[in-house]
């Protein structure tokens, strides 16, 4: 079963051609990563699967639906941990989950996932007092409070430190092998390595290549995936330089 479906994105910001003719599936079940260098066009593209931008063109549906028009229904069936995203200073970690919670129909148990996310020890500290790692922890634990199907995740352990990275980690396991689709957008290849059943490496607005990891590490004889990325976004400039000639 496909559960995320985006064929020929495109968006542009003014004069920026931010997302230009993207194209992939997800299956139900799947971990997908995003990867590319900065500006290459990956929190757009989630943006537009998440209902945050409508698209210039091309079609994007998730779960069968258009974010674009039916946010509100998705909001209930997929989680979002955005990169930057806020909470008021003054809410609370154990506040804020049990509001989310009650914000969807079919929620988890609030408190098991504080419990999990490694939270219960600052569970009455305002939002505002806690240090970036424990922010960008709360805003997991929320994404995933809602019991959705499918996640987004940009930037999942950007300010996490080695453990906290290895403990989310596991936790990301625990989801695939609940049969949840992820979507992760992450800097870190070894991350995308270990936790991603196929990747898109974004160039430029576009998809220079997409496989499973170890497919892209044999297609460019590389040693790691980290390495399979620097061949294919070389590669994919060298082809823009060619055609911009
Ligand atoms: N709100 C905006 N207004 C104008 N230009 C934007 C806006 N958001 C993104 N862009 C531009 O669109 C392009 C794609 O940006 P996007 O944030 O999607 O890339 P990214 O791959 O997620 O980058 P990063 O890894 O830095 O998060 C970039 O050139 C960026 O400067």
């Amino acid at each position: 079963m496909t559960a995320i479906e985006v064929k020929d994105l495109h968006k542009r910001y003014g004069g920026t051609r931010a997302v230009d003719g993207v194209s992939f599936t997800v299956a139900a079940g799947e971990t997908f990563g995003l990867v590319g260098r900065n500006g290459a066009g990956k929190t757009t593209t989630v943006e537009c699967l998440v209902g945050l931008r409508r698209p210039d063109g091309g079609t994007v549906r998730v779960l069968g639906l258009d974010p674009a028009r039916r946010r509100r229904e998705l909001a209930q069936r997929v989680g979002v941990q955005l990169q930057e995203s806020q909470l008021p200073d003054r809410l609370r970690v154990a506040e804020a989950l049990r509001l989310y919670a009650g914000l969807h129909r079919a929620p988890a148990d609030w408190r098991s996932v504080m419990e999990r996310w490694g939270l219960e020890p600052v569970r009455n500290r305002s939002f505002g007092d806690l240090s970036g790692g424990w922010k960008q922890r709360l805003q997991l634990a929320l994404a995933l409070v809602g019991a959705p199907e499918v996640v987004v995740l940009d930037e999942l352990t950007t300010g996490l430190d080695p453990v906290a990275r290895r403990d989310t980690w596991e936790l990301i396991g625990d989801l695939k092998a609940s049969g949840t689709t992820v979507v992760l957008v992450s800097h870190h290849l070894d991350e995308t390595e270990a936790l991603c059943d196929r990747v898109a490496v974004f160039a430029a607005g576009r998809i220079a290549a997409l496989g499973g990891p170890a497919e892209l590490v044999e297609r460019t004889g590389s040693g790691s995936l980290e390495q399979a990325c620097f061949a294919l976004m070389e590669q994919a400039r060298a082809a823009a330089r060619e055609d911009a000639r």
